[in-house]
């Protein structure tokens, strides 16, 4: 795991967008197309910005393919969608291909919409197990990422997959990548700014483990990226 901290937000988000084209020209390179799942929230909306204007020439983002590693149980028009969300920070500024981008599809159900997720998947990742080639993921100050909040079923489901439940914390269904789905992943990026978010790194980062307290320390993979601030971070006693 590798900690990438900077003073402020800005440096933040440039050193990720760095990043995801890194990791883009690398998928590319290997296999022509690069998958990356995105996430919901505010955090994001910054680095979408920054990647649809300063980034528009130096990615081959016709071979880019766009998930979502959770998705609140809304209609895609909804301002709480996180697929809107994209599609206006996004898709939208960079004119992808809509063929591209695969949202929720939440007008089915939550629970019809994770089972139908999780079909096109395995269809995209021709039947083996999905494994994207990044992840971006958010923190929640109460320790969740994606939509894996605590004291929740999902934070021991085995399966690398999509789940739909009723988050009683935030009132709503939500459908989510499922742990080992996310650690599946070839590249996973946590984008974490702001001194709000400081009590929870330090849960994540230097607690005990207690995933049903802290469901973010569920993440793990090969190259696991923390991009952080220094309010952030600052109740890190090791960075
Ligand atoms: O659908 C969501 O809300 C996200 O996927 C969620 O996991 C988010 O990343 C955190 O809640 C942080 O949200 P902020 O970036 O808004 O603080």
């Amino acid at each position: 795991m590798k900690l990438n901290i900077f003073e402020t937000d800005t440096e933040v988000l440039a050193s990720l967008a760095k990043y995801f084209a890194d990791c883009a020209k690398e998928a590319i390179a290997a296999r022509d197309r690069f998958t990356v799942a995105l996430s919901g929230g505010s955090s994001p909306k910054k680095l979408h910005e920054l990647l649809a204007s300063e980034y528009r020439d130096s990615i081959e983002w016709d071979k880019v393919y766009f998930f979502f590693g959770d998705e609140r149980d809304v209609p895609l028009t909804d301002s709480q969608s996180n697929y809107l969300m994209a599609k206006q920070t996004l898709f939208d500024p960079l004119g992808i291909d809509p063929s591209h981008v695969y949202a929720v599809q939440t007008p089915l159900g939550a629970e019809e919409a994770a089972k139908d997720y999780t079909r096109h998947l395995i269809h995209f990742f021709d039947g083996g197990s999905a494994s994207f080639d990044l992840i971006i993921l958010g923190l929640g100050d109460n320790s969740h990422t994606a939509s894996l909040f605590p004291h929740t079923s999902v934070l021991t489901d085995e399966s690398a997959s999509v789940q739909a439940l009723y988050i009683d914390e935030v009132k709503m269904n939500r459908i989510t990548f499922t742990a080992p789905l996310i650690n599946n992943a070839q590249h996973i990026a946590f984008l974490v700014y702001g001194a709000g978010k400081a009590e929870a790194v330090k849960h994540i980062l230097e607690d005990p483990k207690d995933i049903q307290e802290y469901p973010a320390q569920l993440i793990e993979g090969a190259d696991l990226q923390w991009f952080l601030d220094e309010p952030a971070a600052s109740k890190l006693q090791n960075k």
